[in-house]
C-alpha cells in the first residue's frame, strides 16, 4: 500500500477538460503566475514592514533604531533559524504606536497584494507586541480594520483579520489578551498561534482556543515549521486547528499525511520564508510538490515578506522556477487550495474560481 494516498482523489475539479493545462507552455507559467487571481492566508502583517517604512515611523513617532540606515538593517537580515529572525522581526515592530502607523503598515501591504492579483488577504496580528508595550488594543485594531476597509472600498481586495496569541508567553497572557480582543470582535474573524515554535507545545493554550470557539472565532495554528509533525497532530486535536501554518514538517508522518489528505486540512506553505529560516536547504529540495501529489490542499503564502525576499508573486515564481514538477496544473490548484482555504462563503469562492478558469481557458487558448 502506498504510504500517502494518490493526488486524484482530492484534488479539487479543475476547469473544462484536464487537457487544458497540457496547452499551456511552461514559457507561459511566470506570467500566468503573476496573473492569475489568489488568496493570501499567511501573511504576518507585522512582517511586511519595510525598512523604509521603519525608519519612517522611527523618525515620526521619535523611537531610536539599533540600526543607523535601511542599508544596515537590510544587511541584517540573514537569518539562521526561527528565533534569528524573530529578535529581529519584535524590534523592527517597537516603531508601531498610533493608529495611523497601523494603517500605514497595512495599507501599504494591501498596494503590493493588488499588484500581486491577490483578491484576498487573511492577515495574522501580533497583539501582545503591542500591548506589552502600552499601544491600546483599539489602536491596533481601529488602524488595521481601516486598512482592510479602504482596500476592499479602494483596490477591490478584501481582507480580514486573525489575532495571533505569541506561543513564547503563557497562557495566562492569551486569555488577557482575547479578553482585550472581546470588545473588537466584530473586527477580527479568528485566533491564531505564532512566535518560537520548539519548546512551546499546542497543548499550552488548549482552554484559551476552546474559549475563541466559543466566542464563534475561527482557529488556525503554526506548526510544524521547526517543530516536529506531533506538534501539527496536537493542533488539530487540542486546538481544533482548522488550518495548519507552515505544516511542513507533515511529510516525516505518513499516517499524519494520509489524515491531513482525508480531511482536507489545509497547509498555509511559505516557501521563501522556509528557505530564509533554513527549513530547507534550497528551494529544489522543498516539499511543495509531494504534499500536492499527496492530496493536501496545500497553499503558498509569503509570511513575512519584508524579510524573506519576497511577495506573494515572488513565491510562485521562484518556487515554480526551482521545481520542475510544478507546472500549469499545480498553479491552478494551488490559486483554487487558496480560496477553498480561506474563510469566505461558498459565494464567492465560486466567483474567484469563475474568474481564475477564465485566465487559464484564456493562456491555453492563446497558447501563451
Ligand atoms: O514564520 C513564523 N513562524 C512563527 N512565528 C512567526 N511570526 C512571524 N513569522 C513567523
Ligand atoms: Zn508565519
Amino acid at each position: 500500500m502506498p504510504a500517502v494516498p494518490a493526488v486524484a482523489a482530492a484534488a479539487p475539479s479543475v476547469p473544462l477538460d484536464d487537457t487544458l493545462f497540457d496547452r499551456i507552455p511552461r514559457a507561459a507559467l511566470p506570467a500566468l503566475l503573476a496573473r492569475m487571481p489568489k488568496a493570501e492566508l499567511h501573511i504576518h502583517i507585522e512582517g511586511s514592514l519595510e525598512p523604509e517604512l521603519i525608519f519612517k515611523l522611527a523618525q515620526r513617532n521619535q523611537v531610536a533604531l539599533r540600526y543607523a540606515s535601511v542599508e544596515a538593517l537590510r544587511q541584517a537580515y540573514a537569518f539562521t533559524d526561527l528565533q534569528s529572525f524573530l529578535d529581529i522581526y519584535y524590534a523592527g515592530a517597537s516603531v508601531l504606536l498610533q493608529e495611523q502607523d497601523f494603517y500605514d503598515m497595512a495599507w501599504a501591504y494591501f498596494e503590493k497584494a493588488k499588484a500581486d492579483n491577490v483578491v484576498h488577504a487573511e492577515l495574522f496580528f501580533d497583539p501582545q507586541t503591542h500591548t506589552a508595550r502600552g499601544v491600546a488594543m483599539e489602536t491596533v485594531m481601529r488602524g488595521l480594520s481601516r486598512a482592510c476597509n479602504d482596500a476592499h472600498d479602494q483596490l477591490g481586495v478584501s481582507g480580514a483579520l486573525i489575532l495571533c496569541f505569541l506561543r513564547h508567553l503563557s497562557e495566562e497572557d492569551a486569555f488577557a489578551t482575547l479578553e482585550e480582543a472581546e470588545p473588537f470582535l466584530e473586527l477580527f474573524i479568528g485566533v491564531g498561534l505564532d512566535s518560537s515554535e520548539r519548546g512551546h507545545p499546542p497543548g499550552k493554550f488548549e482552554r484559551v482556543f476552546a474559549r475563541a470557539k466559543e466566542l464563534g472565532l475561527h482557529r488556525v495554528a503554526h506548526a510544524g515549521e521547526e517543530g516536529p509533525a506531533a506538534y501539527v497532530r496536537d493542533a488539530l486535536d487540542l486546538l481544533g486547528a482548522q488550518r495548519i501554518d507552515h505544516g511542513v514538517r507533515s511529510i516525516d508522518d505518513p499516517a499524519l499525511m494520509r489524515r491531513l489528505a482525508a480531511e482536507q486540512i489545509p497547509l498555509t506553505v511559505c516557501p521563501l520564508s522556509n528557505l530564509k529560516l533554513c527549513v530547507v536547504g534550497t528551494l529544489a529540495d522543498h516539499p511543495l510538490p509531494a504534499l500536492l501529489a499527496a492530496g493536501l490542499v496545500a497553499t503558498v503564502n509569503s509570511d513575512d515578506p519584508a524579510y524573506f525576499g519576497g511577495y506573494l508573486n515572488q513565491n510562485y515564481l521562484e518556487t515554480f522556477e526551482a521545481l520542475p514538477q510544478l507546472g500549469p496544473r499545480e498553479a491552478y490548484i494551488l490559486a483554487r487550495n487558496s480560496f477553498d482555504a480561506s474563510f469566505v462563503s461558498d459565494l464567492r469562492k465560486e466567483r474567484w474560481t469563475e474568474m481564475l478558469d477564465a485566465v487559464f481557458v484564456e493562456a491555453a487558448n492563446s497558447g501563451a
